[in-house]
């Protein structure tokens, strides 16, 4: 059986540590040598070192801490490194002492929601760490940052950039209203590129589970992002709200604009409920024809999501992704090890002896399976899944996608609508 080595992170653009085959004997794990996991818990446990880079923040569990990537409304949000495989991620941290009951509340939804969505364009949630005063939420790293700081620095997106960015996205949507999840505050602050440029959704907090045309009460999310619908003092249906912020998302990436503006929230209110927009001149008819759809008042006569993947604009594009992403040589993203005795895909198989190097067991498997993103051992498993995922995909992505220039163009100042960072709005959560 070949046997795996792990390279700490080499600095290419892809910032990916690779996993090698190794011929020497030296990481074998014998009797008297403990296993690089071993070694882990045993440092966590009696390291006074270890210990005091936990008491001060240096630490959580076997990641270390280092810069801050940014602050919302609750939390923190460093960037650490799997101790055992040298994996770079992001950890939300949130003090307990400072959480609202409605912060709680959005917080389980966030992780339960994280814990129940796979997909390659959902920012992965490895684990969750609770301390006395804190929790930590141990997620996938998008090196590029978010899509919002892209748009500022780089300006507006040709088209044919925008579709591939903007269909990823739209499948990651789909896959939540499949399951009946909405997210309630998509916009380009929570959308997230890694240094390929596969796009991901991430922050969960104001998602919610709904039964099939179940109607909400509660404003959710960032006002310039809200559907007209979220203005008025009346339920509403969750999908739909997600589309409109969607439309939202698709002018801003085109545009490096905002299709609705105002000086201040009735103003911006009286604008949204208009719905008037105006596309400019350089847009092309599919683009403006689908924006319109998506940024249709009537929630009713709204596209859904299958619409928009289905559109003229964006059908290629999408047919495209799914093709990829369903691409058995892409491989499948198993959150969950699988139980002992069925069947594994060629990941979990590869995975499984990458794992066994480090001193995690089939059996260990097992055991911490149903644990998941609270066992360190489901969330190494997590970790190691996803790195060959993405080596597979960046594999695919050389063999088969189409070489693209950077297309970005500088944002329209001129026009006065240059958007600004919005911040979420608190729910009322019932
Ligand atoms: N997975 C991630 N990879 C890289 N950066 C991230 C990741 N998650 C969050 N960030 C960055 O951390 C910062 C804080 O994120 P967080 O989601 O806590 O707050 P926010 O979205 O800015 O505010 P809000 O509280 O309104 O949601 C953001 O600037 C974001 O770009």
């Amino acid at each position: 059986m070949p046997k795996f080595c792990w390279r700490k992170p080499a600095r290419t653009r892809d910032d990916v540590t690779t996993m090698t085959l190794c011929e020497s004997s030296e990481e074998k794990a014998s009797p008297t040598k403990l296993t690089a996991y071993r070694k882990a818990i045993d440092n966590l446990d009696n390291d006074r070192k270890w210990q005091t880079d936990t008491a001060v923040g240096k630490r959580i569990g076997l990641y270390k801490l280092s810069g801050e990537l940014g602050k919302g409304n609750f939390s923190q949000v460093k960037t650490g490194y799997h101790e055992l495989t040298k994996e770079r991620v992001a950890i939300k941290i949130l003090d307990k002492t400072k959480l609202t009951a409605k912060a709680k509340k959005m917080l389980s939804r966030e992780i339960s929601v994280m814990e129940s969505i796979h997909h390659q364009n959902v920012i992965r949630l490895f684990e969750v760490i609770e301390t006395y005063t804190k929790y930590y939420l141990i997620m996938e790293h998008a090196a590029a940052g978010e899509l919002f700081k892209r748009l500022i620095s780089e300006g507006r997106m040709h088209e044919s950039e925008a579709k591939n960015i903007f269909s990823q996205i739209v499948l990651a949507v789909k896959h939540l209203h499949d399951r009946n999840i909405v997210h309630r505050d998509i916009k380009a602050e929570n959308v997230f590129l890694s240094s390929r440029g596969v796009a991901k959704l991430g922050d969960f907090g104001f998602s919610i589970t709904v039964s099939n045309n179940e109607k909400l009460e509660t404003f959710c999310g960032s006002p310039p992002y809200a559907a007209p619908e979220l203005f008025l003092d009346e339920r509403y249906v969750g999908r739909p709200v997600d589309v409109w912020s969607l439309g939202v998302l698709l002018f801003f990436m085109t545009t490096a604009t905002m299709p609705f503006l105002g000086d201040n929230m009735a103003g911006l209110r009286k604008s949204i409920l208009a719905g008037h927009v105006e596309a400019p001149a350089s847009m092309s008819q599919l683009l403006k024809s689908l924006i319109e759809s998506m940024l249709n008042t009537t929630p009713e006569h709204r596209f859904n999501i299958d619409q928009v993947l289905k559109s003229d604009w964006l059908r290629e594009a999408s047919a495209y992704q799914i093709r990829f992403n369903n691409n058995s040589v892409y491989g499948q993203w198993c959150a969950y090890p699988t139980a002992a005795g069925a069947e594994l895909t060629d990941t979990e198989t590869n995975a499984r002896r990458a794992l066994e190097v480090l001193g995690i067991t089939d059996v260990m498997l097992d055991e911490h399976g149903s644990r998941g993103s609270r066992s360190n051992v489901v969330a190494t498993y997590r970790i190691v899944v996803n790195r060959l995922l993405q080596q597979r995909r960046l594999m695919g992505q050389q063999n088969h996608l189409p070489h693209q220039n950077s297309t970005a163009q500088h944002p329209q100042t001129a026009s006065g609508r240059k958007p600004t960072k919005t911040k979420s709005r608190l729910c009322a959560i019932t």
